[in-house]
């Protein structure tokens, strides 16, 4: 459905050259649902933008939906639907005008329109709102709307920026909804940008991890999370113990990454489970209390880290929700 080579795009602003996205490769197949994770910045929107033809890119090439995005970029408009940020709708157009006003735009007659409309009312839980003023819709309901306009003339590859920023955790969860159906009821291809590792991880069939431009890493969540070795372990000792205790956990068999904080000590190990009873047993014989133990599975942020050297988490500042579902 989508296949890139070397697509690259920079910018000159005030006689400076920032070069967003750095030559990417990537191909996505008809069904799937792929991620594109990164931080702010990372280079997401500008792909994204580049692939639904609204940025022309500096080099590189690709087929979209099976047309060339360069000699004709008609062809792929034609057989994308689009979910920007910020979405589309006006504020001042009541939800069933929207709809007509984007099928017209599609070239579909009045009548169609209506039709088309009407159906992904009721598929998207909008119905009995088609007459409200799209800037009284919840964040929820507009950013259905948004996917409502998206789809109006049936394509069968979406591409949504961001898909979930600014809404509450319960919107969230209704909204991933939406999309797996998408795809598993109406067959429709997704990529998605987004900065939410449990999105990108509860959501996609697979996952493109973007820093800087550059794809870094690429895979299924679970194959992305096996490429860091083993479960994090932190152990809270007593005062003045914290040195000894790192000592002990750093001879358990397959313990690397040994660190201290304050009183606490954390490694990783090849299974955090089988690895406590002879921590417990190894810190008892030389006397030193544990106060506090917590055993972690890897996630996309160990992943991003080991990668990069920096916390994708840092990244989703302003999503508390998010972050507790990520470590829950
Ligand atoms: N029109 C532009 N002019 C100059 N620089 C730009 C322009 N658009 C994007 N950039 C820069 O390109 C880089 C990538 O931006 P982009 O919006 O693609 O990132 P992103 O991963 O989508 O981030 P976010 O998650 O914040 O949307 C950033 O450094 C950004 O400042």
């Amino acid at each position: 459905m989508i296949r890139a080579r070397g697509l690259a795009r920079s910018f000159t602003a005030r006689g400076r050259t920032v070069e967003a996205v750095k030559g990417v490769d990537l191909d996505v197949a008809e069904g799937e649902l792929v991620g594109f994770l990164g931080p702010n910045g990372a280079g997401k929107t500008t792909t994204l933008r580049m692939l639904t033809t609204l940025l022309r890119p500096t080099a590189g090439e690709a087929t979209v939906g099976g047309c060339d995005l360069l000699a004709d970029p008609l062809g792929v408009r034609r057989r994308i639907g689009y979910v920007a940020q910020g979405g589309g709708t006006t504020g001042e157009c009541r939800v069933q005008e929207e709809l007509e006003l984007q099928g017209r735009l599609y070239g579909l007659t009045k009548a169609d329109a209506l039709a088309r409309g009407a159906e992904l009312v009721e598929r998207l839980d909008l119905a009995g709102l088609d007459q409200r003023l799209t800037k009284t819709l919840s964040g929820g309901q507009r950013r259905r709307l948004d996917i409502a306009l998206s789809l109006i003339h049936d394509p069968k590859l979406l591409f949504f920026d961001e898909p979930t920023t600014g809404l509450d955790p319960q919107s969230r969860a209704n909204l991933w909804e939406h999309i797996r159906r998408l795809r598993g009821e109406h067959g429709v291809t997704l990529f998605l940008t987004t900065h939410y590792l449990d999105e990108a991880d509860s959501l996609c069939d697979r996952i493109l991890v973007i820093d800087n431009g550059e794809i870094v890493a690429e895979g299924t969540p679970d194959s992305l999370k096996s490429r860091v070795s083993g479960d994090g372990v932190t152990v809270g000792v007593g005062e003045g113990t914290v040195a000894a205790a790192a000592e002990v956990a750093g001879r358990l068999p397959g313990a690397h990454e040994v660190t201290t904080v304050d009183s606490s000590v954390s490694f990783r190990v090849p299974r955090g489970d089988t690895a406590l009873p002879e921590l417990l047993r190894a810190l008892d014989a030389r006397g030193i209390a544990m106060t506090s133990v917590q055993v972690r599975r890897p996630t996309l942020d160990d992943v991003f880290l080991t990668l990069t050297g920096r916390s994708l988490r840092d990244a989703e500042q302003g999503a508390p929700a998010e972050q507790e579902a990520v470590h829950a």
